[in-house]
């Protein structure tokens, strides 16, 4: 048997001497909890020296700190409570079982600056006690004269204490005095001390360290001092801890203890520490073996732990040889060693030990501090011609109005004088600081998704709609795999053929599926769940829940339906961040952990930019206020056509663009139509409304892009460019686009945080449903036009397809044409559809989007029906020969999917809107073959410019 796992027949218990974020992290923690028992963590400041100090574990949440204007001193503070934190909910399972026997406790020290200082440690206390907010930490405060009231004023106040540095005796009789005395004030008060822990930390080796030389010298000078303190070489230490025990049974007997004991108050256990040997003639285990008995904790350093797992031989000990103790104790006077006075020594040495690894770690702080300051955000470039001066001016005029104090104040009027408008705004401002909430949290985050790799889940798919998802496909496509993390899928589709897909392309046991929804209402992300759950279940029974997890918002009903379940997780959002800005939190950065993403690093970019955005006071140079007013600005002079150019590593950054740009500011007839996906052309082929804007890397040449660019430049359209250096730039580049989207709102004049116009389309399906509910499937439309295996809706008429699509395809200067593929993705498909696309573009002149539904419903949809009417609507749909029922409902995915199609394009004809549905059919592939043919067949009318 693991002899740290018999130790615990014995009653004792074994806590680790040790914290480093590595630890809390990758699962090692938690293992040691599992595997080998361990009951409690200790720390103190020269073990945060080596964590944090020698280590680059903190790197990344240091220059998060530092660009936050944190001191050295709050940085530390931060640090250590995060760790503290981790570790408190490490151990919580046992903390909270009934039989924790007073364990699963971590320790964190007051400042070794307060040693001396009984109101300095008070106030640390309370502040470290509220800080952590933990009922399963211990402040560590030290047991020198001035500790000593603070120790009975903190244990008055309810706050569990470790005290340290305890060398002698008599002080650990008034350690104990202090700890009743501190319970008793409590029962004055009349306050519970049923659950007030406190440990009294008894240092073992720096005894024998100080003592040994000392006997060693006499031994070596002979005489009659020499054969007593030969006897006494490597006794005092273990002797002083055996003489403490009793004092112990001593002082937790009687009246005075029976009244608290019968009020459920547990005694004050003495915890062996400074148990890691540093004499290399002594056994490695000398302070653990011989200090075995009931009711101790012994705190242990990781090394000692690893040979006591080896070869340990766990037996109580603590009450051996008692005669011996007194011998030893009586004999140091002997020798002319007043073993309270050398205790006394030790005491104010081992501040030093612990003030001098502080003061080394505050330097090293300050350096990393300082660091973090000389990192930029990535460059940005713009090009833009005539525009420069209406821009420069409207840049000015914020910056003289102090908007950019404003906007970090969240003033509302700076977008809006209506007040419901106002009010709305002011709630859905979170994100602007969230990275900062997000960042502390990134290592329980890594932490989790070390747990999962653990656990052997090899597949997470992401399900949900717009910004619930579109932050995990960028990442899935933009950064490589973490080594033995997790595959990463989105599924943003009810197109049955796509839920088959996913179905089939992962394990279904070692999967974790995400129900991601703000507000835990959408149908799509429900009904993905519900199907998993069900196929899950058919393998795991009562224990698929263990596969799931949820990210929702506080208040969501989805909360119970995952409660009930039993997800293994319930991630709470921020209700103060709409999706499509939730790319920062839970939303964008649980999948991202199980990918085995640096989550902090982006975080930490993130906040760099935060900073650059004027975060903490104004910058000179504003990137998310010159990219928003220059968006703004050109887009109120017809520029309203924001034409993304990324490398092929960045293909999918485009659909998140495209959610945040068209939902926020595609309202009131207004808005930016984000163009991704469409490839570049000469300049002559372009309308005068584009905005071209490259989002590449500063190493990848991407040459055919750039030339090009810089063609359409010289042909006078404006160009921005913006260079990132790595993929964690992402962060940053997250960021800017929020606050520049933001911004082009308060150019427009609109509220960028409501989406008015999604609901149309969804009001219009839910309809639809219920016709189905009551007559067992859709309303037919009558068809336009049926050719060569095609099929036509809508109100252009013409003898054939081609006259048809010539008719449909009337487009003005300025206009789009946006392709809805409610269609099984797959690579023959999109090429086709480039194919189409790009000979529309080039036939009609006229910008081109495309997108999938649903999943476009929760992205551009609002642009469609709430921006200017200018879209040309291509709805391509296909036959579901491959449909899927979903469990509980009376309809199946394929039917959802179509209901969602015809909902949207009611919803567009109700607001105007050109539209043409094309049926291709049961094979998606050759129908649109026929549609592109015929297209070609058609005379298509250039938009003249
Ligand atoms: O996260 P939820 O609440 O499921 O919403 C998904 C998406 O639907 C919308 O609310 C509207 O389409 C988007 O803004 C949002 O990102
Ligand atoms: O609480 C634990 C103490 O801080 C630790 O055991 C001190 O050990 P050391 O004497 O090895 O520094």
């Amino acid at each position: 048997m693991n002899p740290l796992v018999e130790i615990r027949q014995f009653n004792q218990s074994i806590w680790l001497d040790f914290i480093r974020r590595k630890i809390l992290v990758n699962g090692d923690l938690q293992k040691l909890i599992q595997e080998d028992s361990l009951r409690g963590v200790t720390s103190n400041p020269a073990i945060f020296e080596k964590a944090i100090g020698g280590s680059d574990d903190y790197d990344a949440i240091i220059r998060s700190l530092a660009l936050q204007n944190k001191s050295t001193e709050e940085i530390y503070t931060s640090l250590a409570i995060a760790d503290v934190q981790q570790a408190c909910d490490l151990f919580r399972p046992l903390f909270d079982s009934n039989d924790n026997s007073g364990d699963g406790y971590v320790s964190l020290e007051v400042s070794p600056e307060l040693v001396n200082d009984t109101e300095g440690t008070i106030e640390e206390g309370m502040r470290f006690w509220k800080a952590v907010d933990r009922p399963n930490v211990m402040i560590k405060v030290p047991a020198t004269l001035e500790g000593l009231p603070a120790i009975r004023r903190l244990i008055s106040e309810g706050i569990n204490v470790n005290v340290t540095l305890i060398f002698g005796l008599e002080r650990y009789r008034l350690v104990a005095e202090a700890f009743i005395a501190g319970m008793e004030d409590r029962v004055k008060a009349g306050q519970p001390i049923d659950n007030i822990g406190s440990v009294a930390s008894f240092f073992l080796s720096r005894i024998d360290v100080l003592i040994d030389p000392m006997l060693d010298k006499m031994v070596a000078e002979g005489g009659d001092k020499a054969q007593i303190a030969e006897g006494l070489i490597g006794e005092v230490a273990i002797a002083s801890a055996k003489k403490a025990y009793q004092i112990y049974k001593e002082i937790f007997a009687g009246p005075r203890w029976e009244a608290l004991k019968a009020k459920g108050a547990n005694t004050q256990r003495l915890l062996w520490a400074s148990t890691g040997n540093k004499n290399p003639k002594y056994d490695d285990l000398k302070y653990v073996e011989s200090l075995i008995g009931p009711h101790t904790v012994n705190t242990i350093p990781l090394e000692t732990l690893d040979i006591f797992r080896e070869k340990g031989k766990p037996a109580v000990h603590l009450e051996d040889n008692l005669d011996k103790v007194d011998q030893v104790l009586n004999d140091l006077p002997k020798l002319g060693l007043d073993l309270e006075a050398l205790t006394n020594q030790l005491e104010v040495e081992g501040a030093q030990k612990f003030k001098d690894p502080f003061g080394k770690l505050m330097q090293a702080l300050e350096k990393k501090r300082q660091l973090a300051f000389a990192e930029t955000t990535p460059p940005a470039t713009f090009q833009l011609g005539q525009y420069q001066a209406d821009i420069d001016a409207k840049v000015q005029e914020y910056k003289s109005s102090n908007f950019i104090e404003g906007f970090w104040q969240k003033e509302a009027t700076l977008w809006t004088q209506d007040a419901e408008a106002q009010e709305s705004i002011r709630s859905f401002m979170g994100w602007l600081r969230v990275a900062e909430t997000m960042a502390p949290m990134a290592p329980a985050l890594e932490q989790f998704a070390h747990s999962a790799k653990a656990e052997g889940y090899t597949h997470v798919v992401v399900m949900g709609m717009g910004g619930s998802s579109m932050a995990p496909i960028v990442f899935e496509k933009s950064f490589p795999k973490g080594e033995g993390f997790l595959e990463m899928l989105v599924l943003d589709t009810t197109d049955p053929g796509t839920v088959r897909h996913i179905e089939e392309s992962v394990p279904l046991e070692t999967t974790l599926f995400i129900v991601a929804s703000k507000s835990g209402t959408t149908a799509e992300p429900l009904a993905f769940g519900d199907y998993f759950y069900e196929k899950v279940k058919e393998i795991k029974g009562d224990k698929a829940g263990e596969n799931f997890i949820a990210i929702t918002d506080p208040g969501s009903k989805f909360i119970k339906t995952a409660e009930e379940l039993g997800y293994r997780r319930i991630f709470l959002n921020f209700t103060e961040v709409g999706g499509r800005f939730s790319a920062l939190t839970y939303f964008g950065l649980v999948p991202a952990a199980l990918y085995g993403l640096n989550v902090g690093e982006i975080l930490e970019r993130a906040i760099r930019m935060m900073r650059a955005c004027g975060a903490y006071g104004t910058t000179e140079e504003n990137p998310g206020l010159d990219l928003g007013v220059a968006l703004g600005i050109m887009a109120q002079q017809g520029r309203d056509k924001l034409t993304l150019i990324v490398p092929q590593s960045l293909s999918d950054l485009g659909l998140w663009l495209e959610q945040l740009l068209a939902e926020s500011t595609g309202k009131e007839s207004k808005g930016i139509l984000p163009v991704a996906g469409e490839p570049l052309v000469e300049p002559s082929l372009y309308g005068h409304d584009r905005v071209f804007v490259y989002v590449g890397y500063q190493n990848e040449a991407d040459e055919a892009n750039k030339q090009k660019l810089n063609t359409l430049q010289q042909a006078g359209h404006p160009v921005i460019t913006i260079l990132m250096e790595d993929p964690l730039d992402l962060g940053q580049e997250f960021f800017r686009w929020e606050v520049a989207t933001a911004i082009v709102g308060a150019v427009l004049g609109i509220n960028p945080f409501d989406q008015p116009n999604v609901q149309a389309a969804k009001t219009a399906t839910d309809k639809l449903m219920k016709v189905v509910a009551e007559e067992g499937k859709l309303p037919e439309e009558e068809k336009a036009l049926e050719a060569d295996g095609v099929a036509y809706y809508g109100t252009s008429t013409g003898d054939n397809a081609a006259d048809l699509l010539a008719s449909y395809f009337q487009a003005n200067p300025g206009d789009y044409v946006a392709i809805q593929a409610y269609l099984t993705e797959t690579p023959e498909l999109n090429q086709s559809i480039e194919q189409l696309r790009e000979y529309l573009q080039e036939n009609l002149h006229v910008a081109t989007t495309f997108g999938y539904g649903p999943r476009f419903l929760h992205s551009t949809g609002q642009y469609h029906k709430g921006g200017p009417n200018t879209g040309l609507f291509l709805q391509l749909t296909a036959d579901n020969p491959n449909d899927l029922p979903l469990p509980g409902r009376s309809y199946s995915f394929g039917t959802l999917k179509n209901a969602q199609a015809q909902g949207d394009l009611e919803a567009l004809r109700n607001y105007d809107r050109r539209t043409l549905r094309v049926h291709l059919g049961a094979d998606p592939a050759q129908g649109i073959q026929t549609l592109l043919q015929a297209v070609k067949a058609a005379s298509l009318n250039a938009a003249q410019a």
